[in-house]
């Protein structure tokens, strides 16, 4: 049974979830990394939040790890770098919590613009300050969005709802859908020129970061109101002071900050400067939303292989994943007999699918051959970070679909280029959904890939076989299976033996040195 830890405050939802599905879990929240580092080892799946930071040395310790999910967006507190390249799934839940940030932004829209928490404090403390809290009404204002993504979507709706004006600026935002979304596009400076509130919703990038730089808080409209409940570091906090205590910033909120907790800055106390200690995601509605997500997708990952909103993998839902299994295992055998089989530096790869394997995401695929094919150099490549391990390497995969049916229902065709050339092996999976080799170097053979395989490319000539079968039994090496294929009657032949034992090199000499014998190699699978 696969073993979950929680490490951050969640929704009780989650592990009630995890134990309906038969995942194993405990909840250890407030753990020091050096805890963290201690207990790791153990689980199959981490759950978090934004406290727990998943770091290099934390997944050098997570032995077992095989995915994190983060409840919630963002996940800057997760190297995925270094998750990536130990294989290890990270996941996300990229909705749960949007309308409930979207609704913050608004609400913070609303306490600049009347002033609410100072008005507050105030009344409290007997003062009814009357004439000190003058507002502004949203209805007619220019809101400027920064990120036009999930949030800013649903803030731009709401706030043309209010009757604001949005313009929008986020370089990936089509005309098409800015016109769907009722938004105007526009470049940057111009939102800065334009607009009465502006609100951010990216996420924190290099070409994100100080975004609201001076120069940039320098180019907004006196009297703007910014609110931040993205991410800290998109706005310059000293330059926000700054900009606040002039007067030419009307007001600031911001939820999140560049060091949280941010349990001290000199924003603290600014007037007209609102803040929450990161509360955007926090509603229950929100919390059981991403609690529920984030323990759903990590059980169909952990129990069935299926993969939703991963950050370093591709989706793959609960119901293809048992459909793609007999074919990721073929994939994987493919790439790895291909891998022992290839000489020199391999450059570029191929996966064609033909027939049946042409209709189905070819992603995983793709992923299980590179696994297989990049084993023959590191052993600690899986499906996971083998597309990443491939980039790394500069290696060109190319990914073709036929969908003509040849001899066979099914096909998946793996071909590699080095600098010796192409060479090509080919697969198709028979009635129980067993991985069978069918094609070999352009040779006809129909194989299992399994355990210890003798391969060997001879000279076909009569005798042969009966040379080879009496030097294996001489030296008590057991046949499994037999397989044979010829290009032509008297031309090159070649052998695929599955015997019970491993092979030495002294005997692969052996059989080097039988007459006829071009090459002999052992393949492990
Ligand atoms: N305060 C909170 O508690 C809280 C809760 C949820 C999400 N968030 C954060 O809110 C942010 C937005 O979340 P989302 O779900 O809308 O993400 P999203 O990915 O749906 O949208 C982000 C948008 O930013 C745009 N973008 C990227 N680079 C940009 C750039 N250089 N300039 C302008 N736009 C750019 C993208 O094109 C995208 O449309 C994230 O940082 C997320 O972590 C915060
Ligand atoms: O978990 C939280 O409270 C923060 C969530 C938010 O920052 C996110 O990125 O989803």
């Amino acid at each position: 049974m696969p073993k979950v830890l929680i490490s951050d405050k969640m929704d009780p939802k989650a592990a009630e979830i995890f134990r309906s599905r038969g995942v194993e879990v405990d909840e250890i929240t407030g753990k020091t990394p050096e805890e963290l580092k201690a207990i790791i080892g153990n689980y199959d799946g981490l759950a978090i939040r934004s406290s727990t930071k998943v770091t290099q040395e934390i997944l050098d310790a997570a032995t077992n790890l095989k995915v994190v999910g983060r409840a919630g967006i963002g996940v800057d507190n997760v190297d995925i770098p270094a998750a990536s390249s130990r294989g290890v799934v990270v996941m996300n839940t990229p909705f749960g919590n949007s309308i409930t940030t979207a609704e913050h932004a608004i609400a913070l829209m609303f306490a600049l613009a009347r002033q609410l928490p100072e008005a507050d404090a105030s009344t409290q403390q007997g003062k009814w300050e009357k004439n000190r809290f003058m507002g502004v009404e949203l209805t007619a204002k220019t809101l400027g969005l920064i990120g036009a993504g999930n949030i800013g979507s649903i803030v731009a709706e709401r706030a043309l709802g209010l009757r604001m004006k949005v313009v929008a600026y986020d370089p990936f935002l089509t005309e098409e859908r800015a016109i769907e979304m009722g938004v105007e596009k526009v470049d940057l400076d111009t939102l800065l020129a334009r607009a009465d509130f502006i609100t951010l919703h990216t996420p924190l990038t290099d070409q994100t970061r100080n975004i609201l730089s001076k120069e940039n808080l320098a180019k907004t409209k006196k009297g703007v109101r910014i609110i931040n409940c993205a991410r800290g570091g998109l706005v310059d906090e000293a330059a926000l002071k700054e900009g606040l205590d002039s007067g030419h910033i009307a007001g600031a909120a911001l939820d999140v900050f560049v060091t949280e907790p941010a349990k001290e800055s000199p924003l603290f106390g600014t007037p007209n400067f609102i803040s929450t200690p990161h509360l955007g995601a926090s509603t229950t509605e929100a919390q059981v939303n991403v609690a529920i997500q984030v323990a759903e997708q990590m059980s169909d990952f952990l129990l069935s292989g299926g993969v939703t909103n991963a950050l370093n993998m591709p989706s793959l839902s609960a119901e293809e994943a048992p459909r793609l299994k007999p074919y990721m295992a073929l994939a994987e055998k493919l790439g790895s007999l291909v891998g022992q089989l290839a000489h020199g530096a391999l450059q570029g790869v191929s996966i064609e699918a033909e027939g049946d394997a042409a209709a189905l995401n070819q992603k995983p695929i793709t992923g299980a051959v590179l696994a297989g094919l990049m084993r023959a150099y590191t052993d600690t490549v899986n499906m996971v970070n083998a597309p990443f391990l491939a980039k790394e390497r500069g290696l060109d995969v190319r990914e073709v679909r036929h969908d003509r049916e040849g001899d066979y229902h099914t096909l998946l065709r793996v071909t590699v280029r080095t600098r010796d050339g192409e060479r090509s092996v080919a697969g198709t999976l028979f009635g129980d959904n067993k991985p069978r080799l069918v094609e070999l170097f352009g040779i006809q053979v129909e194989a299992d890939l399994a355990g210890h395989m003798l391969y060997v490319v001879n000279a076909d000539q009569p005798g042969f076989i009966g040379r080879l079968g009496s030097l294996l039994g001489e030296k008590g090496v057991n046949i499994g299976t037999f397989h044979l294929g010829r290009r032509e009657a008297g031309g090159e032949a070649i052998l695929l033996l599955s015997v019970d034992g491993e092979m030495d090199k002294a005997f692969l000499d052996t059989v080097r040195a039988l007459p006829g014998v071009k090459t002999a190699m052992a393949l492990e699978f």
